[in-house]
């Protein structure tokens, strides 16, 4: 059904100097929280991507009123309480973050909405965001009780809850601080794990108290978000594939311009580097509250670790890309605590086991995780056919195992690599790496 396909030649190596789009996390709550606020938000480096286009569009369905000049997004806040009942339900397309964080902001309206997704969407746990918002006292309804859509009863007083996500994840813990806002009360919530902090970083710059004591973070209800610029900075998430591509690639030498490099995000980072990579971190900055940096990768020989709950927290979507690296590394590498990968797009685990198999590379699927018996000596892929299960990030992961592959990669279904990196084929065939996009039918 999807149109495009992806096509990458075996071998080669990145290089040059390169700036992947932004941050999708960012974009999503820069829209959001300048939405909400009083006042005119500029958001520059914004991510113009299917996920972050839907939930730009559920607000436009809302009334508000946004520009594009010269390339940054320009909004026109509406308030806390300025956004208007909408005429359809809100579709948010492939995006859980928009369809988890919405449903907290939805929950505090004066008018009734429902939320809408696609069939990826549809299959997600939603439980985790209606079962908080029940808690403070909002009417929220999804099909067989854990599935979008997500219909949604306004008018309704909230209550602040002291409230644990059954797992670590920003998405439950956003909502539940979104709803809060809206809420009688100073909510809470005890995060289990390490969740990024964009949240709570940019409802800070918006001028909301938030505040943190170990692993609680609160917000008292009743306050209001005052507009600010917002200079995204390029997604770590995107970089990822770089950085395993140049890592894994002989020759390689790339540099990714500001990119964010946040402490409850890096993880990537530390896990190639504990794997063996050659990465540097250069002139790390802040921008807009949000730490940055330069990162030059150079080729490395890479060796299998052990990968645990705590590493696989702060880089929950690098996961299938460092399955390729360790795929090239030398001896076996194990990840374990990496349940939540099951619930994402698509089965992470299962889909990147299949196609890891499919070229060649021996590995074992966990409950929660994976073995992966590396190939270090090149070619550590055969070419081959891999389903993307209509996954970005399976499908961008596999794009960089041609590079140490015997023959052609190609992925089938890869129009989703619009939700979070657009432009992709073109900047990686930029870099070096042999891809091409094709029509399907
Ligand atoms: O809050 C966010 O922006 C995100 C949180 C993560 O999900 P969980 O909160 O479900 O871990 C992540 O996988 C997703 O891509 C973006
Ligand atoms: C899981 C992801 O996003 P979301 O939850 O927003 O769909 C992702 O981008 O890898």
């Amino acid at each position: 059904m999807s149109g495009k396909s992806f096509h990458v030649q075996p071998g080669g190596a990145l290089g040059g100097d390169i700036r992947v789009p932004g941050d999708k996390s960012i974009s999503h709550r820069a829209i959001m929280f300048a939405a909400l606020a009083d006042g005119t938000t500029r958001i520059s480096g914004f991510l113009e991507s299917a996920d972050c286009l839907a939930t730009l569009n559920a607000f436009g369905a809302m009334g508000l009123s946004h520009e594009l000049d010269q390339g940054a997004r320009v909004i026109t806040g509406m308030g806390m309480r300025g956004l208007r009942a909408p005429a359809a339900p809100l579709d948010l397309g492939n995006s859980g973050t928009s369809m988890r964080l919405l449903s907290g902001i939805m929950a505090g309206q004066a008018f009734d909405s429902v939320l809408t997704g696609d069939a990826s969407l549809s299959r997600r746990p939603m439980k985790r965001v209606i079962e908080p918002l029940w808690q403070m006292g909002a009417h929220i309804e999804g099909r067989d009780g854990d599935r979008a859509p997500l219909a949604i009863t306004g008018g309704v007083k909230l209550n602040a809850i002291d409230y644990t996500p059954p797992v670590a994840s920003a998405q439950i813990k956003s909502c539940v601080l979104l709803a809060g806002l809206y809420a009688d009360g100073t909510t809470r919530v005890h995060e289990p794990g390490v969740s990024r902090d964009h949240t709570e970083r940019m409802l800070s710059a918006f001028g909301v108290t938030v505040e943190r004591d170990g692993d609680t973070v609160s917000v008292a209800g009743g306050q209001s978000l005052t507009a600010t610029d917002v200079a995204v900075p390029a997604d770590l998430s995107s970089a990822a594939f770089f950085m395993v591509g140049a890592s894994i690639a002989p020759d390689s030498d790339i540099t990714l311009r500001g990119v964010g490099i946040n402490a409850t995000r890096r993880g990537v980072i530390d896990v190639l580097l504990a794997m063996g990579a050659d990465i540097t971190l250069l002139d790390e900055r802040d921008q807009a509250g949000e730490p940055v940096a330069d990162i030059r990768v150079r080729s490395a020989e890479l060796h299998g670790i052990e990968i645990g709950a705590d590493e696989v927290e702060l880089a929950i979507d690098e996961c299938p890309a460092l399955f390729v690296a360790a795929a090239c590394a030398r001896g076996t590498t194990r990840v374990t605590g990496a349940g939540e990968l099951r619930v994402k797009e698509c089965d992470r685990i299962a889909v990147m086991a299949e196609g890891l198999a499919r070229l060649g590379v021996e590995c074992h699927e966990l409950e929660d995780g994976i073995v992966i018996v590396g190939r270090p000596d090149a070619p550590s892929f055969s070419g081959g056919s891999i389903a993307s299960h209509e996954d970005h990030r399976i499908a961008m992961s596999f794009a960089m195992a041609a590079l140490r592959a015997s023959g052609p990669v190609i992925i089938d279904d890869c129009d989703y690599v619009d939700t979070s990196f657009p432009g992709f084929v073109e900047l990686a065939a930029q870099a070096g790496l042999g891809i091409q996009a094709r029509a399907t039918e």
